[in-house]
């Protein structure tokens, strides 16, 4: 159908996956017009340039050697990548003793192990060997059925994590990686399924070191390099709240006006996707499963410094533990501009509590127990960054969404199947890196494949 005033696709969402959807349209040459809620792109790809001129990263920030897509995306519009910094003695405060190492270990171990008990050690490292081998016994993709899938999505984490460790330390530890690190979330591990938990190891491991480098200038810049070439079709500030189809078509209402196409693609989260009104409504597996996926609660700090101040004291920057509210800082200072950057987070149950506090006494918060990783010196900072992301209605949380118990096994089949004229995009359906860039990308790819598809 090629009217004047009937687009190919409609994109709701101006995120990486939409993004990445509207460009492999419009190269395409389909006839495109991309709607977003907010006054700017990138959803949660943004980044933002200091007083100072020193870049930071307010959404995503690393990227690792698997994450082929990202990769491509990186050097096709010629951004530079260099190590995430991590040279250096490591950090862990555990129940109130500081211990520096030269190791690390974050579902993978290298180097030295920290000064903990021999025993404590042990609890965490045989459980982990666990953990991943039931990870990998999944079926690839989605995990929706299958062997012992049922009875691994009726679990929480939390009573795997009780079963299958005998320390403090032990259970720390994966609670820790729920919370702060991987199996995307972040969640803690009372709220998130066991299977979800293994699945995220499987799909998107930290021993693929998604973490390895950063990118000079921020992740923030790609959403402009990727949309330099459609920005004409863009509409910022438009919220879109209804979407009609039927009859071969679609009718897109925004707050501001309604747009016919052929097909749509919507690209945002899943509870995002099920705030739209669809008329006629939509299979109910699919309208009761986006009234079950969370988004993670939490918060990214970005602290700034003259310079690196902890690499003179012999440290990486990168630090972990169970202090009252930060279990995880990162050294992420751009060699090339001298600059100290730390980047650290805000999660789960130390989010909650930590969002009732009053500016000053969060900010407090975050800089005391930077100062407890990293030393004192960490008391004097440059800038201080807060991104409350649950606060921000476009995104909801971050990093990303978990599943519950149940909900895989249940419903988790109309997470990603299109329904007419409908697709969707967004790295929650993704079924590698979900949670990261990288799954963004494909989810982009595929719903744009699958339009084109449509369209034929
Ligand atoms: C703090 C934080 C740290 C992270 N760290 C990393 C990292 O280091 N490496 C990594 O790979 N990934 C990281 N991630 C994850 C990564 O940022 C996301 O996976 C990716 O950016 C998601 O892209 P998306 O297009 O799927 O969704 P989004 O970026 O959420 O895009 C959705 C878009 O839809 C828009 N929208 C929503 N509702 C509507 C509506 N009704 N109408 C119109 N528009 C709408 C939103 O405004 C938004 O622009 C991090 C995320 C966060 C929050
Ligand atoms: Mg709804």
């Amino acid at each position: 159908m090629e009217q004047n005033n009937v687009y190919d696709c409609i994109i709701v969402g101006a995120g990486l996956s939409g993004l990445v959807s509207a460009r492999n349209l419009h190269r395409n040459g389909s006839k495109i017009l991309v709607l977003e809620a907010q006054d700017h792109i990138g959803g949660r790809m943004l980044g933002k340039f200091l007083p100072s001129g020193q870049w930071i990263d307010q959404g995503g920030q690393w990227v690792g050697p698997t994450q082929d897509r990202f990769l491509n995306l990186l050097d096709e519009y010629n951004l530079r990548r260099f190590p995430s910094p991590s040279n250096g003695l490591k950090v862990l405060v555990f129940d109130g003793k500081r211990y520096e190492f030269d190791g690390f270990f974050q579902g993978f171990y290298e180097g030295d192990k920290p000064g903990i008990s021999k025993e404590e050690w042990l609890d965490a490292t045989e459980a982990w060997a666990k953990f991943k081998k039931l990870s990998e016994e999944l079926p690839e993709g989605h995990p929706l059925a299958g062997k012992n899938i049922e009875e691994l999505d009726s679990d929480t984490f939390e009573r795997w994590i009780k079963d299958n460790t005998k320390t403090r330390f032990g259970h720390w530890y994966f609670a820790y990686m729920c919370r702060a690190v991987g199996f995307s979330g972040p969640s803690e591990p009372k709220e998130v399924s066991l299977l979800h938990a293994l699945w995220g190891e499987k799909t998107s491991s930290q021993s693929e070191f998604p973490e390895a480098d950063l990118i000079h200038g921020g992740a923030g810049q790609l959403p402009e390099k990727i949309a330099s070439e459609f920005l004409s079709k863009i509409h910022l500030s438009e919220p879109v709240h209804t979407i009609f189809h039927g009859d071969g078509k679609v009718k897109v209402v925004s707050q501001l006006s309604s747009y016919e196409a052929t097909s749509v693609i919507v690209a945002m989260p899943p509870h995002l996707a099920g705030h739209i009104l669809y008329q006629p409504s939509l299979p109910s597996l699919r309208e009761q499963l986006t009234q079950r996926i969370p988004m993670g609660s939490c918060a990214k700090v970005l602290v700034t410094y003259k310079s690196p101040f902890w690499r003179e004291k012999g440290l990486a920057g990168i630090a972990i533990g169970n202090l009252e509210w930060l279990e995880l800082c990162a050294d992420s200072s751009d060699p090339e501009t001298g600059v100290g950057v730390i980047a650290t987070f805000v999660s789960g149950d130390r989010y909650r509590r930590w969002q009732k506090l009053s500016d000053v006494e969060r900010k407090a918060a975050v800089i005391s127990d930077l100062a407890i990783y990293l030393g004192d010196e960490a008391l004097s900072h440059t800038t201080y960054d807060e991104i409350n992301w649950p606060t921000n209605p476009w995104t909801g949380g971050g990093y990303t969404s978990f599943m519950p118990p149940g909900v895989w096994s249940s419903m988790g089949e109309a997470l990603s199947c299109s329904i007419g004229p409908i697709h969707w995009a967004g790295t929650e359906m993704s079924d590698r890196w979900s949670g990261f860039f990288d799954g963004a990308i494909r989810t982009g790819e595929l719903a744009a494949a699958s339009v084109m598809d449509y369209l034929k």
